[in-house]
Protein backbone atom coordinates (compact mmCIF):
# COMPACT_ATOMS: atom_id res chain seq x y z
CA UNK A 1 0.00 0.00 0.00
CA UNK A 2 1.65 3.50 -0.81
CA UNK A 3 1.48 6.28 1.70
CA UNK A 4 -1.74 7.81 0.20
CA UNK A 5 -3.58 4.83 0.02
CA UNK A 6 -2.48 3.56 3.98
CA UNK A 7 -2.99 7.24 4.81
CA UNK A 8 -6.68 7.36 3.28
CA UNK A 9 -7.12 3.79 4.51
CA UNK A 10 -6.50 4.97 8.19
CA UNK A 11 -8.68 7.99 7.94
CA UNK A 12 -12.01 6.09 6.74
CA UNK A 13 -11.12 3.55 9.57
CA UNK A 14 -11.25 6.38 12.23
CA UNK A 15 -14.12 7.71 10.66
CA UNK A 16 -16.02 4.33 11.65
CA UNK A 17 -18.19 5.48 14.82
CA UNK A 18 -20.01 2.94 17.17
CA UNK A 19 -23.27 3.69 15.61
CA UNK A 20 -21.49 2.23 12.19
CA UNK A 21 -20.68 -1.17 13.91
CA UNK A 22 -23.65 -3.48 14.70
CA UNK A 23 -24.32 -3.98 17.97
CA UNK A 24 -24.41 -7.76 17.93
CA UNK A 25 -23.15 -9.99 14.47
CA UNK A 26 -23.28 -13.67 15.14
CA UNK A 27 -21.79 -15.67 12.10
CA UNK A 28 -21.72 -19.71 11.36
CA UNK A 29 -22.49 -19.76 15.43
CA UNK A 30 -22.86 -23.98 16.74
CA UNK A 31 -23.01 -25.57 19.63
CA UNK A 32 -23.41 -28.86 20.56
CA UNK A 33 -24.49 -31.08 24.07
CA UNK A 34 -23.36 -34.20 22.97
CA UNK A 35 -24.88 -35.26 20.62
CA UNK A 36 -27.56 -32.94 20.80
CA UNK A 37 -26.95 -30.11 18.03
CA UNK A 38 -28.72 -26.55 20.20
CA UNK A 39 -26.78 -24.41 17.61
CA UNK A 40 -26.34 -24.81 13.83
CA UNK A 41 -24.83 -22.39 12.28
CA UNK A 42 -26.63 -19.34 13.48
CA UNK A 43 -25.92 -16.21 11.77
CA UNK A 44 -27.55 -12.97 13.12
CA UNK A 45 -26.54 -9.19 13.33
CA UNK A 46 -28.16 -7.18 15.61
CA UNK A 47 -27.93 -2.86 15.11
CA UNK A 48 -27.97 -0.31 17.28
CA UNK A 49 -30.98 0.87 19.26
CA UNK A 50 -32.89 -2.16 17.84
CA UNK A 51 -35.10 -4.23 19.73
CA UNK A 52 -34.33 -7.75 18.27
CA UNK A 53 -37.02 -10.51 18.78
CA UNK A 54 -35.99 -14.11 19.46
CA UNK A 55 -38.41 -16.61 18.90
CA UNK A 56 -38.96 -20.68 18.64
CA UNK A 57 -40.19 -23.29 19.92
CA UNK A 58 -39.02 -25.53 23.41
CA UNK A 59 -35.59 -26.77 22.25
CA UNK A 60 -34.95 -24.48 19.49
CA UNK A 61 -31.85 -22.92 20.85
CA UNK A 62 -32.55 -19.62 21.76
CA UNK A 63 -31.24 -19.59 25.45
CA UNK A 64 -28.20 -21.30 24.01
CA UNK A 65 -27.95 -18.37 21.48
CA UNK A 66 -28.45 -15.36 24.02
CA UNK A 67 -25.50 -17.76 25.90
CA UNK A 68 -23.47 -17.66 23.31
CA UNK A 69 -23.68 -14.14 22.65
CA UNK A 70 -23.06 -13.26 26.32
CA UNK A 71 -20.08 -15.42 26.00
CA UNK A 72 -21.49 -17.54 28.75
CA UNK A 73 -21.55 -20.45 27.31
CA UNK A 74 -18.59 -21.56 24.83
CA UNK A 75 -19.42 -21.73 20.73
CA UNK A 76 -18.19 -22.19 17.84
CA UNK A 77 -17.85 -19.53 14.83
CA UNK A 78 -17.75 -15.91 14.89
CA UNK A 79 -19.32 -13.69 17.50
CA UNK A 80 -18.90 -9.85 18.13
CA UNK A 81 -20.45 -7.39 20.58
CA UNK A 82 -19.66 -3.69 19.94
CA UNK A 83 -16.89 -4.80 17.53
CA UNK A 84 -15.47 -7.53 20.34
CA UNK A 85 -15.26 -11.12 21.57
CA UNK A 86 -17.92 -11.09 24.13
CA UNK A 87 -15.74 -11.93 26.86
CA UNK A 88 -13.81 -8.50 25.95
CA UNK A 89 -16.78 -6.52 26.29
CA UNK A 90 -17.23 -4.09 29.64
CA UNK A 91 -19.47 -5.98 31.41
CA UNK A 92 -20.76 -2.35 32.25
CA UNK A 93 -22.28 -2.35 29.10
CA UNK A 94 -24.10 -5.35 28.99
CA UNK A 95 -27.04 -6.48 30.86
CA UNK A 96 -28.65 -9.84 31.22
CA UNK A 97 -32.26 -11.59 32.42
CA UNK A 98 -30.51 -15.24 32.47
CA UNK A 99 -33.85 -17.73 31.64
CA UNK A 100 -33.97 -19.15 35.60
CA UNK A 101 -32.03 -16.89 37.42
CA UNK A 102 -30.56 -18.18 41.26
CA UNK A 103 -29.74 -15.26 43.78
CA UNK A 104 -26.42 -15.63 45.75
CA UNK A 105 -28.24 -15.87 49.11
CA UNK A 106 -30.99 -15.19 51.47
CA UNK A 107 -31.29 -11.03 50.40
CA UNK A 108 -34.55 -8.99 50.26
CA UNK A 109 -34.95 -7.55 46.45
CA UNK A 110 -33.90 -4.14 47.80
CA UNK A 111 -30.35 -5.63 49.00
CA UNK A 112 -30.52 -7.41 46.02
CA UNK A 113 -30.53 -5.03 43.22
CA UNK A 114 -28.01 -2.88 45.80
CA UNK A 115 -25.99 -6.18 45.39
CA UNK A 116 -25.83 -6.04 41.98
CA UNK A 117 -25.68 -2.51 41.52
CA UNK A 118 -22.26 -2.70 43.77
CA UNK A 119 -20.65 -5.12 41.24
CA UNK A 120 -20.57 -2.59 38.59
CA UNK A 121 -18.09 0.82 38.62
CA UNK A 122 -20.90 3.12 37.98
CA UNK A 123 -24.67 1.68 38.76
CA UNK A 124 -27.85 3.57 38.83
CA UNK A 125 -29.81 4.32 42.28
CA UNK A 126 -31.37 0.87 43.08
CA UNK A 127 -35.03 2.78 44.37
CA UNK A 128 -35.25 4.12 40.87
CA UNK A 129 -34.79 0.61 39.20
CA UNK A 130 -37.34 -0.93 42.08
CA UNK A 131 -39.82 1.47 40.89
CA UNK A 132 -39.08 1.00 37.04
CA UNK A 133 -40.47 -2.66 37.75
CA UNK A 134 -43.16 -2.02 40.11
CA UNK A 135 -41.30 -3.55 42.90
CA UNK A 136 -41.04 -0.24 45.07
CA UNK A 137 -43.65 -1.46 47.94
CA UNK A 138 -42.47 -5.68 48.08
CA UNK A 139 -38.60 -4.56 47.96
CA UNK A 140 -38.15 -5.36 51.75
CA UNK A 141 -39.60 -9.01 51.19
CA UNK A 142 -37.15 -11.62 51.12
CA UNK A 143 -36.86 -12.74 47.67
CA UNK A 144 -37.01 -16.30 48.12
CA UNK A 145 -40.98 -14.79 50.09
CA UNK A 146 -41.95 -13.38 46.50
CA UNK A 147 -44.40 -14.32 44.34
CA UNK A 148 -43.11 -15.74 40.76
CA UNK A 149 -44.02 -12.59 39.08
CA UNK A 150 -42.29 -10.41 41.68
CA UNK A 151 -39.35 -12.46 41.33
CA UNK A 152 -38.96 -11.72 38.03
CA UNK A 153 -39.75 -8.66 38.14
CA UNK A 154 -36.51 -8.37 40.59
CA UNK A 155 -34.42 -10.07 38.05
CA UNK A 156 -34.83 -7.32 35.53
CA UNK A 157 -34.13 -4.87 38.03
CA UNK A 158 -30.58 -6.42 38.75
CA UNK A 159 -30.01 -6.64 34.83
CA UNK A 160 -31.07 -3.22 34.26
CA UNK A 161 -29.20 -2.13 37.32
CA UNK A 162 -25.90 -1.36 35.21
CA UNK A 163 -27.90 0.99 32.82
CA UNK A 164 -27.18 -1.50 29.92
CA UNK A 165 -26.36 -0.08 26.04
CA UNK A 166 -27.53 -3.71 25.51
CA UNK A 167 -29.42 -5.79 27.37
CA UNK A 168 -30.05 -9.23 26.49
CA UNK A 169 -33.79 -10.61 27.82
CA UNK A 170 -34.72 -13.98 28.07
CA UNK A 171 -38.24 -14.28 28.84
CA UNK A 172 -38.73 -11.13 30.82
CA UNK A 173 -42.86 -11.32 31.45
CA UNK A 174 -42.42 -15.64 32.34
CA UNK A 175 -44.96 -15.80 35.33
CA UNK A 176 -45.82 -11.79 35.43
CA UNK A 177 -49.47 -10.70 35.44
CA UNK A 178 -50.86 -8.65 32.49
CA UNK A 179 -50.47 -5.10 34.52
CA UNK A 180 -47.33 -6.29 35.42
CA UNK A 181 -46.02 -7.27 31.74
CA UNK A 182 -47.37 -3.90 30.38
CA UNK A 183 -45.13 -2.11 32.71
CA UNK A 184 -42.36 -4.30 31.96
CA UNK A 185 -42.94 -3.45 28.09
CA UNK A 186 -43.34 -0.03 29.04
CA UNK A 187 -39.77 -0.27 30.69
CA UNK A 188 -38.59 -1.97 27.03
CA UNK A 189 -40.36 0.70 25.05
CA UNK A 190 -38.63 3.62 27.23
CA UNK A 191 -35.18 1.68 27.25
CA UNK A 192 -35.40 1.09 23.78
CA UNK A 193 -35.99 5.21 22.65
CA UNK A 194 -33.36 6.18 24.92
CA UNK A 195 -30.87 4.06 22.47
CA UNK A 196 -30.45 0.81 24.65
CA UNK A 197 -29.99 -1.90 22.12
CA UNK A 198 -32.54 -4.73 23.44
CA UNK A 199 -31.93 -8.52 22.58
CA UNK A 200 -35.40 -10.04 23.42
CA UNK A 201 -36.43 -13.55 24.21
CA UNK A 202 -40.37 -14.36 24.51
CA UNK A 203 -43.02 -17.60 23.74
CA UNK A 204 -45.41 -14.36 23.71
CA UNK A 205 -45.61 -13.80 20.21
CA UNK A 206 -48.41 -10.60 20.94
CA UNK A 207 -45.16 -9.30 23.27
CA UNK A 208 -42.55 -10.05 20.74
CA UNK A 209 -44.62 -8.45 17.60
CA UNK A 210 -45.41 -5.30 20.05
CA UNK A 211 -42.11 -4.34 21.02
CA UNK A 212 -39.99 -5.90 18.00
CA UNK A 213 -38.11 -4.27 15.30
CA UNK A 214 -37.51 -7.28 13.71
CA UNK A 215 -37.74 -10.87 14.66
CA UNK A 216 -35.74 -14.13 13.96
CA UNK A 217 -37.93 -17.35 14.36
CA UNK A 218 -35.17 -20.32 15.20
CA UNK A 219 -35.81 -23.94 14.40
CA UNK A 220 -34.32 -26.99 15.55
CA UNK A 221 -30.93 -24.39 15.87
CA UNK A 222 -31.46 -22.58 12.39
CA UNK A 223 -32.59 -19.09 11.66
CA UNK A 224 -35.91 -20.18 9.62
CA UNK A 225 -36.74 -16.64 8.90
CA UNK A 226 -35.57 -12.55 10.10
CA UNK A 227 -37.78 -9.54 9.20
CA UNK A 228 -39.85 -6.79 10.56
CA UNK A 229 -43.09 -8.71 12.39
CA UNK A 230 -45.09 -6.39 9.44
CA UNK A 231 -42.63 -7.95 6.64
CA UNK A 232 -43.02 -11.26 7.79
CA UNK A 233 -46.67 -11.49 9.31
CA UNK A 234 -47.22 -10.30 5.35
CA UNK A 235 -45.20 -12.98 3.49
CA UNK A 236 -46.25 -15.89 6.07
CA UNK A 237 -49.18 -15.10 8.19
CA UNK A 238 -51.75 -15.97 5.59
CA UNK A 239 -54.91 -14.28 5.11
CA UNK A 240 -57.83 -12.93 7.35
CA UNK A 241 -59.94 -15.50 8.44
CA UNK A 242 -63.56 -16.37 9.90
CA UNK A 243 -63.60 -19.11 12.35
CA UNK A 244 -66.66 -20.90 12.19
CA UNK A 245 -67.62 -23.25 15.11
CA UNK A 246 -70.65 -25.76 14.88
CA UNK A 247 -72.10 -26.84 17.42
CA UNK A 248 -73.09 -30.58 15.69
CA UNK A 249 -71.27 -32.69 13.75
CA UNK A 250 -67.98 -31.72 11.64
CA UNK A 251 -68.90 -30.66 7.79
CA UNK A 252 -67.97 -33.09 5.49
CA UNK A 253 -67.32 -32.96 1.86
CA UNK A 254 -70.51 -32.15 0.44
CA UNK A 255 -71.14 -29.38 3.15
CA UNK A 256 -67.87 -27.49 2.50
CA UNK A 257 -68.71 -27.32 -1.28
CA UNK A 258 -72.24 -26.00 -0.42
CA UNK A 259 -70.52 -23.53 1.53
CA UNK A 260 -68.39 -22.81 -1.35
CA UNK A 261 -71.03 -22.56 -3.59
CA UNK A 262 -72.58 -20.15 -1.54
CA UNK A 263 -69.15 -18.39 -0.89
CA UNK A 264 -68.86 -17.61 -4.96
CA UNK A 265 -72.06 -15.98 -5.30
CA UNK A 266 -71.39 -12.94 -2.36
CA UNK A 267 -69.99 -9.75 -3.78
CA UNK A 268 -65.90 -10.51 -4.22
CA UNK A 269 -65.37 -7.45 -1.99
CA UNK A 270 -66.58 -8.93 0.98
CA UNK A 271 -63.62 -11.32 0.83
CA UNK A 272 -60.46 -12.46 -0.90
CA UNK A 273 -61.47 -12.99 -5.11
CA UNK A 274 -61.53 -16.45 -3.86
CA UNK A 275 -62.11 -17.35 -0.57
CA UNK A 276 -60.81 -20.91 0.95
CA UNK A 277 -62.76 -22.86 2.54
CA UNK A 278 -61.55 -25.76 5.22
CA UNK A 279 -62.70 -27.92 7.84
CA UNK A 280 -61.25 -27.55 11.33
CA UNK A 281 -61.81 -29.40 14.83
CA UNK A 282 -64.31 -27.54 15.70
CA UNK A 283 -66.31 -26.78 12.06
CA UNK A 284 -64.58 -24.45 9.06
CA UNK A 285 -62.56 -21.75 8.56
CA UNK A 286 -63.01 -19.21 5.76
CA UNK A 287 -60.06 -18.02 4.84
CA UNK A 288 -59.70 -14.56 3.19
CA UNK A 289 -62.73 -12.30 4.73
CA UNK A 290 -62.37 -8.83 5.76
CA UNK A 291 -64.52 -7.20 8.25
CA UNK A 292 -66.62 -5.57 5.88
CA UNK A 293 -67.59 -9.05 4.38
CA UNK A 294 -68.60 -10.68 8.03
CA UNK A 295 -71.67 -10.46 6.98
CA UNK A 296 -71.90 -11.18 3.66
CA UNK A 297 -70.15 -14.65 4.72
CA UNK A 298 -72.54 -15.42 7.30
CA UNK A 299 -75.34 -14.86 4.98
CA UNK A 300 -73.71 -17.21 2.73
CA UNK A 301 -73.43 -19.59 5.63
CA UNK A 302 -77.15 -19.56 6.33
CA UNK A 303 -78.32 -20.02 2.25
CA UNK A 304 -75.54 -22.99 2.70
CA UNK A 305 -77.98 -24.36 5.46
CA UNK A 306 -75.08 -24.29 8.59
CA UNK A 307 -75.81 -23.77 12.11
CA UNK A 308 -73.18 -22.45 13.55
CA UNK A 309 -72.35 -21.59 17.66
CA UNK A 310 -70.09 -19.25 17.30
CA UNK A 311 -67.63 -17.03 14.97
CA UNK A 312 -64.26 -15.58 15.54
CA UNK A 313 -62.18 -13.41 12.93
CA UNK A 314 -58.84 -12.80 13.07
CA UNK A 315 -55.82 -11.14 11.27
CA UNK A 316 -52.92 -12.84 10.70
CA UNK A 317 -50.73 -12.47 13.54
CA UNK A 318 -46.95 -12.96 14.34
CA UNK A 319 -48.37 -16.33 15.93
CA UNK A 320 -49.24 -17.50 12.94
CA UNK A 321 -46.15 -16.96 11.13
CA UNK A 322 -44.75 -19.03 14.27
CA UNK A 323 -47.39 -22.16 13.62
CA UNK A 324 -46.63 -22.25 10.06
CA UNK A 325 -43.05 -22.09 9.94
CA UNK A 326 -42.75 -24.18 12.88
CA UNK A 327 -45.62 -26.65 11.59
CA UNK A 328 -47.82 -26.09 14.67
CA UNK A 329 -51.68 -26.36 14.71
CA UNK A 330 -53.40 -22.76 14.35
CA UNK A 331 -56.12 -22.58 17.42
CA UNK A 332 -58.45 -19.97 16.65
CA UNK A 333 -59.24 -19.24 20.29
CA UNK A 334 -55.78 -17.87 20.55
CA UNK A 335 -56.75 -14.72 18.92
CA UNK A 336 -58.73 -13.14 17.11
CA UNK A 337 -62.47 -10.98 17.61
CA UNK A 338 -65.36 -13.37 18.97
CA UNK A 339 -68.56 -12.26 17.32
CA UNK A 340 -70.53 -13.93 19.31
CA UNK A 341 -73.15 -17.06 18.56
CA UNK A 342 -75.75 -14.29 17.47
CA UNK A 343 -78.79 -16.38 16.91
CA UNK A 344 -79.55 -14.39 13.37
CA UNK A 345 -76.59 -15.53 12.33
CA UNK A 346 -77.29 -19.31 12.58
CA UNK A 347 -78.51 -20.76 9.14
CA UNK A 348 -81.73 -22.03 9.14
N1 LIG B 1 -26.55 -27.56 29.60
C1 LIG B 1 -27.11 -28.36 28.71
N2 LIG B 1 -26.77 -29.67 28.65
C2 LIG B 1 -27.31 -30.49 27.74
N3 LIG B 1 -28.21 -30.11 26.80
C3 LIG B 1 -28.59 -28.83 26.82
C4 LIG B 1 -28.07 -27.89 27.76
N4 LIG B 1 -28.61 -26.68 27.51
C5 LIG B 1 -29.46 -26.85 26.47
N5 LIG B 1 -29.43 -28.13 26.05
C6 LIG B 1 -30.21 -28.68 24.92
O1 LIG B 1 -30.02 -27.82 23.82
C7 LIG B 1 -31.23 -27.65 23.11
C8 LIG B 1 -31.59 -26.18 23.07
O2 LIG B 1 -31.91 -25.77 24.38
P1 LIG B 1 -32.27 -24.25 24.73
O3 LIG B 1 -32.43 -24.18 26.21
O4 LIG B 1 -31.27 -23.36 24.11
O5 LIG B 1 -33.67 -24.08 23.99
P2 LIG B 1 -34.73 -22.91 24.10
O6 LIG B 1 -35.10 -22.56 22.72
O7 LIG B 1 -34.20 -21.82 24.96
O8 LIG B 1 -35.94 -23.66 24.82
P3 LIG B 1 -37.09 -23.10 25.81
O9 LIG B 1 -38.04 -22.34 24.95
O10 LIG B 1 -37.68 -24.35 26.35
O11 LIG B 1 -36.43 -22.25 26.85
C9 LIG B 1 -32.26 -28.52 23.82
O12 LIG B 1 -32.33 -29.77 23.14
C10 LIG B 1 -31.68 -28.69 25.21
O13 LIG B 1 -32.09 -29.91 25.79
Amino acid sequence: MNETAAASASASADDVTEEDVSVVVGEGVRRSYGDVVALDGVDVVVEPGEVFGLIGPNGAGKTTLVRALTGTTDAEGTIRVFGSPPDAVDPQRIGLLPQSFDPPERLTARELVGYYGGLYEDARDPEAVLGDVGMTDDADAWYETLSGGQKRRTCVATAIVNDPDLLFLDEPTTGIDPAGRRSIHRLIERLAADGTTVFLTSHAMDEVERLADRVALLRDGAVVAVGAPADLIAEHGGDPRLEVELGGSKPDDADLDGVRGALAGIEAEATADCPAVESTADGLRVLGVRPEGIGAVVDALGSAGVEFESLTWAEPSLEDVYLRLTGEEYSPRAGGTALGDSEEGEGR
